[in-house]
């Protein structure tokens, strides 16, 4: 283990995904067994504490792999030599909030954030955006770091991918592992499209495995709405399984996806499938060697070109609306 540690920011730390995601990214869970980690959090200054408990709870865990910790409220700091960048913490929306309010407060910490990756981050920066609206703060963000690659910075619809490989295994009884080439298309919110008409179960193909009127009425509201049920049940947003998909978004990225799988992530469009240039929106990709690459060449039904076509509306609109707060 004589590797240098990769420097690993995240951002809302006190939070309770932090809570959830601290630990198993200095476990070894994000990057591997082999490589160590040095942690640097970022919280809100009120929070510095929170996260300076998270901080002891860390070092009482005697992890290997963990070289340090910093734990500060300036981003600048916050990213200097940041390899990996788990940007987490956002403002929720509270009552009476309107999404132009919304989209304004996190445009608030997004940009500045951008800036600080601009400024300090390592020159292999790779940027996940959890912190919701995530696909449009990872936008305000990618427009605030000029000299970072755009397809660094991605959004995180992994757990939208992970709930619906789950319902499409309770459906058809097949293990998660047996299904493949599913794919989340466009925005982390409730009109995002789960698509299964490329996915395969054990080789064959899933689709044939369900009918249509249960992908319609079922599958896709459950996976779509299913943020807002946890809520509903929790009384909290989902937060381990959110860190959970965090770190299979980084894990997958750095190390590939199987041979003839794909995963979905949220990533800058480069115009495939229709969607405009520019906008953050999830697609089915392959990863290897550190990149990822959208999947080419997929044939899109009616059915799934309207859903595809009304998701990346709401993400054009956003993109409008912080366009007009000046916000990229
Ligand atoms: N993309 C996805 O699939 C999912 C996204 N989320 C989103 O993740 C975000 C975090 O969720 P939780 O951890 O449950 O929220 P939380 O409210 O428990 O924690 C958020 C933390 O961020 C901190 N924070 C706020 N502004 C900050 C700033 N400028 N710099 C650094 N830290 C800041 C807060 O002090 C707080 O400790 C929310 O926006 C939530 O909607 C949650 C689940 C899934
Ligand atoms: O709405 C939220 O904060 C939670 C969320 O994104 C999800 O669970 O998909």
């Amino acid at each position: 283990m004589s590797r240098t540690p990769v420097t690993v920011t995240v951002t809302g730390a006190a939070g309770q995904i932090g809570y959830a995601l601290l630990f198993r990214v200095a476990s070894g869970q994000l990057l591997g067994p082999d490589t160590p980690v040095r942690l640097r959090l970022l919280e809100i200054t009120p929070a510095l504490s929170a996260a300076e408990g998270t901080a002891m709870e860390l070092d009482d865990s005697a992890f290997p792999l963990l070289t340090g910790i910093d734990i500060t409220d300036d981003p600048d700091v916050a990213f200097d030599g940041a390899n990996v960048a788990l940007l987490v913490g956002a403002r929720p929306r509270t009552k009476g909030m309107e999404r132009g309010d919304l989209l304004e407060a996190n445009g608030g910490i997004f940009k500045p954030q951008g800036r600080a990756i601009n400024g300090h981050a390592a020159d292999d920066v790779k940027v996940l955006v959890v912190g919701n609206p995530a696909n449009t703060n990872a936008l305000i963000a990618k427009a605030a770091a000029p000299d970072v690659p755009a397809e660094r910075f991605t959004a995180m619809t992994r757990l939208d991918h992970n709930r619906a490989l789950s319902q499409l295994s309770k459906k058809t009884g097949a293990p998660v592992d047996q299904i493949s080439r599913l794919t989340i298309w466009g925005n982390h919110s409730a009109t995002q499209y789960p698509d299964v008409f490329h996915a395969e179960i054990a080789g064959k193909s899933a689709a044939e495995a369900v009918d249509e009127a249960w992908l319609a009425d079922e599958f896709i509201p459950t996976v779509a709405k299913r943020g807002a049920a946890i809520i509903e049940a929790r009384g909290a947003s989902s937060a381990a399984s959110a860190a959970n998909a965090a770190i299979d978004h980084v894990h997958t990225w750095v190390n590939g996806t199987k041979e003839g799988d794909w995963t979905s992530m949220a990533v800058p469009s480069d115009g495939s499938y229709g969607v405009p240039e520019g906008l953050i929106s999830s697609f089915p990709v392959t990863t290897a060697n550190g990149s990822y690459e959208i999947v080419q060449g997929l044939d899109i039904n009616a059915f799934s070109r309207a859903r595809i076509d009304a998701s990346v509306r709401e993400l054009a609109e956003e993109r409008e609306a912080v366009r007009g707060l000046g916000l990229i």
